[in-house]
């Protein structure tokens, strides 16, 4: 693809998060503490502040049966489905289209009692790894937001407090062939997800009232959207 102005910065981070999500949660000792689960969703959080500020790593792994990889990036990815799942949203622009698979976008979400509301800007890029390099690894399909700056609108110009993140949804599709060679069919298909975001919320909030809401709205925004890939995929054909 034609490189863009945004094209190292994206290539660094993008290979940054793919290396970081694919390490493990490792054993109890590392740090992670598991402070939701759902079937097979298992979510994870390491308290962090910075200048007293709680930026807590998120780490989310959940099996998804009956979905492909690319079909949870696409609907992550493309804004015309945001508002379908994205239930804290109040607005979302795309500020820029820099190819077919990068955009900018700047979202205001719904203000949360008793903090201010939140607006964020960042580019967000859908790849594709595949594993053709060594023959038993992995194929990937990622989306990665990464926050980033627009000289049309600053931070903190207006009522919203700037939040600044970083996230990367990794995906691996695994495949168990029909014995008898038939087509292979959405219930021989499922999706491992691992989902990672470090949230700066920007200006100073309580960390208990952080802590909290990342504890409700994170689990709900996973499995919502995941659902929704189910609901939006099950009568079409597999988009591997
Ligand atoms: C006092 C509230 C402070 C900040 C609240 C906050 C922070 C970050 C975000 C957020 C979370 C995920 C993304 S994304 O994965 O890129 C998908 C595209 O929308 C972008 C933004 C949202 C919200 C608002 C509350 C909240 C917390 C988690 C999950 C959902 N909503």
């Amino acid at each position: 693809a034609s490189h863009h102005r945004l094209w190292s910065e994206i290539d660094n981070v993008v290979k940054q998060q793919v290396a970081w999500a694919r390490l493990g949660v490792g054993e109890s000792g590392t740090g992670w503490q598991l402070f939701a689960e759902d079937g097979e969703m298992r979510m994870y959080r390491r308290e962090e502040e910075v200048d007293g500020m709680v930026v807590d790593p998120l780490k989310a792994v959940h099996i998804v049966k009956g979905i492909t990889g690319h079909e949870v990036c696409h609907y992550f990815f493309s804004p015309q489905y945001r508002y379908d799942w994205e239930t804290t949203l109040e607005q979302m622009t795309v500020l820029e289209t820099i190819s077919e698979d990068t955009c900018l976008f700047l979202q205001t979400h719904k203000r949360i009692w008793p903090a201010s509301q939140r607006d964020v800007i960042f580019w967000s890029h859908l790849r594709h790894l595949p594993n053709d390099q060594d023959r038993d690894g992995p194929d990937i399909w990622t989306v990665v937001n990464h926050s980033t700056e627009h000289k049309d609108y600053p931070a903190n110009a207006g009522k919203c407090v700037r939040i600044y993140l970083t996230v990367c949804m990794l995906c691996q599709t695994r495949v168990n062939p029909p014995k008898d060679g038939a087509p292979i069919s959405r219930d021989d298909i499922s999706c491992k997800i691992t989902y990672c975001s470090v949230v700066n919320p920007g200006g100073w909030a309580p960390a208990s009232v952080l802590r909290a809401v990342y504890k409700r709205e994170y689990p709900k925004f996973l499995k919502r959207f995941t659902a929704y890939v189910t609901n939006q995929t099950k009568d079409k054909s597999i988009m591997f």
